[in-house]
């Protein structure tokens, strides 16, 4: 005989089920004349109760930040900035172009489609039918463009969160752009891995891999440029009023944002470390907190400001590798690189070894609180900061381009990717100095910006 728990009676309480029972602990169950009964009330139930219950997203998320995240890419604008990042959507179609074994007559999933660019791109690369499920109304657009296109019987438009969608059938490779700034922000990552439970044995993902690298450097004119600018709360007499009580909490404000631009390679004090995250491999419970102990082994003496960020995304097909690096010394994207700074400058010198932290706590926002320490090397002494990953300060454009390298002067990050045998094969061509290059990138996006289609960061920190 099936039984009820009093919890499940209670999530159907609206119903108005008789329950049997002479005392108050027989009346959590509920009794029935015959198993046939019972077990076609137990399937009502267990669906009502479904219905009723949260998905991890909802469970996970604030509602407003849910609610401005997916207006956010409701608008094809935003999609716009995200197709235009030339590095991003033709890594993602050349991943796929160059691995048409993992797409041809294959059943295929985009997480989060968007416009639907990448089931496009799927189908180019010969999959039989795609499931494009997509949470904000740009489903609708994605729909039109589909039928536009003339693949409605083909990509298949699904309108709805992946944690609340059911699929018909399970599917060979999953696609997905999940990727925000730090590589983790908006915590798309969660919902791309929550996808798994749609992915058939040895099936794919693309991408399949992501590593996040962290360096220190140094950036004097950066961490005056932040500390300074508090001051204002300095005023005693701002039209008569006297601000000074919360300059305290104004730098508290500033040195809470991570800073979303980029920078020279030189100003690393020492190669990166990387953090890997197999992507096949991962539950999107890893990702509630991850805690990557750091060991740097200094090659420029000078003040560390705090620590450098970018990413590499590897989408390991059947044929190939490729790989989409945000690197400073690669064409830049529209996720810049990121730096967060230390509450106070650390002084090592060549040759040191400096232990430091980093410890990213998701939260309800779609975001992280990122913990970082470095240790002052002979001492107990600590610098530390708190960011808020969700308010970051968007300084692209601002930037100073650091004195280039001398001729023939390897960087360090240089000498860690040469090392480890690394190599990006789509945006790995230097036919320029990496200084001279990096300016370049500067113009086009400038020139781009002014045009109205270039990439953009909303004053919401999503892309
Ligand atoms: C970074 S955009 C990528 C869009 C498109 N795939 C592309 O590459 O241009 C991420 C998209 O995923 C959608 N999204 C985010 N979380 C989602 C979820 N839980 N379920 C379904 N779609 C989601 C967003 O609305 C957004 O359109």
């Amino acid at each position: 005989m099936l039984v009820f728990t009093s919890t499940e009676i209670a999530r159907v309480g609206r119903l108005s089920i008789v329950l049997t029972g002479e005392n108050d602990a027989e009346s959590s169950f509920m009794k029935f004349p015959n198993e046939a009964d019972c077990k076609s009330a137990h399937t009502i139930l267990k669906e009502l109760t479904h219905s009723d219950r949260k998905s991890v997203f909802t469970n996970r998320t604030d509602k407003d930040s849910a609610t401005q995240y997916f207006q956010f890419y409701s608008y094809l604008s935003q999609q716009q900035n995200m197709m235009q990042d030339y590095v991003r959507t033709n890594t993602y179609q050349h991943a796929m172009l160059v691995n048409m074994a993992d797409f041809s007559g294959k059943v295929v999933l985009d997480v989060g489609a968007g416009s639907g660019i990448l089931s496009f791109f799927a189908i180019q690369a010969g999959a039989k039918k795609v499931y494009a499920v997509e949470a904000s109304n740009m489903a609708q657009h994605c729909e039109a463009l589909v039928k536009a296109n003339g693949l409605a019987d083909k990509i298949h438009v699904i309108a709805g969160k992946i944690e609340e969608t059911k699929l018909p059938e399970m599917v060979d490779t999953i696609i997905s752009e999940p990727i925000g700034y730090m590589l983790f922000n908006e915590r798309m990552i969660e919902t791309y891995l929550h996808a798994k439970k749609f992915l058939k044995p040895n099936g794919k993902m693309f991408p399949t891999e992501g590593h996040l690298y962290v360096a220190p450097f140094c950036d004097e004119a950066l961490f005056q440029e932040q500390s300074m600018k508090p001051n204002f709360w300095c005023h005693t007499s701002f039209h008569g009023v006297n601000l000074t009580s919360l300059r305290e909490s104004a730098f508290e404000e500033t040195f809470k944002q991570p800073i979303v631009d980029t920078f020279h390679i030189s100003s690393c004090l020492a190669a990166a470390n990387k953090y890997p995250c197999d992507f096949l491999a991962l539950n999107e419970q890893d990702l509630y907190v991850i805690d990557v102990p750091l060991m740097f082994t200094i090659t420029t003496s000078g003040y560390i400001h705090g620590l450098a960020f970018w990413f590499d995304l590897a989408f390991k097909g059947s044929s190939e590798t490729v790989w989409l690096s945000t690197s400073p010394m690669e064409p830049l994207t529209h996720w810049y690189q990121v730096r967060c700074l230390l509450q106070s400058p650390v002084y090592v010198h060549q040759g040191q070894n400096v232990s430091a932290h980093l410890t990213m706590r998701a939260n309800s926002r779609q975001s992280y609180d990122v913990e970082i320490s470095v240790s002052h090397p002979g001492t107990s002494v600590k610098s530390t900061n708190v960011l808020d990953l969700k308010n970051p300060y968007f300084r692209y454009g601002n930037q100073v381009i650091a004195p280039s390298l001398q001729a023939n002067e390897v960087s360090p990050t240089e000498q860690y990717y040469a090392s480890n045998g690394y190599h990006t094969n789509m945006v790995n061509t230097k036919p320029l100095p990496a200084h001279e290059q990096q300016v370049q990138n500067l113009a086009n996006f400038t020139a781009v910006s002014i045009s109205g289609a270039g990439y953009g960061c909303s004053q919401y920190g999503f892309k």
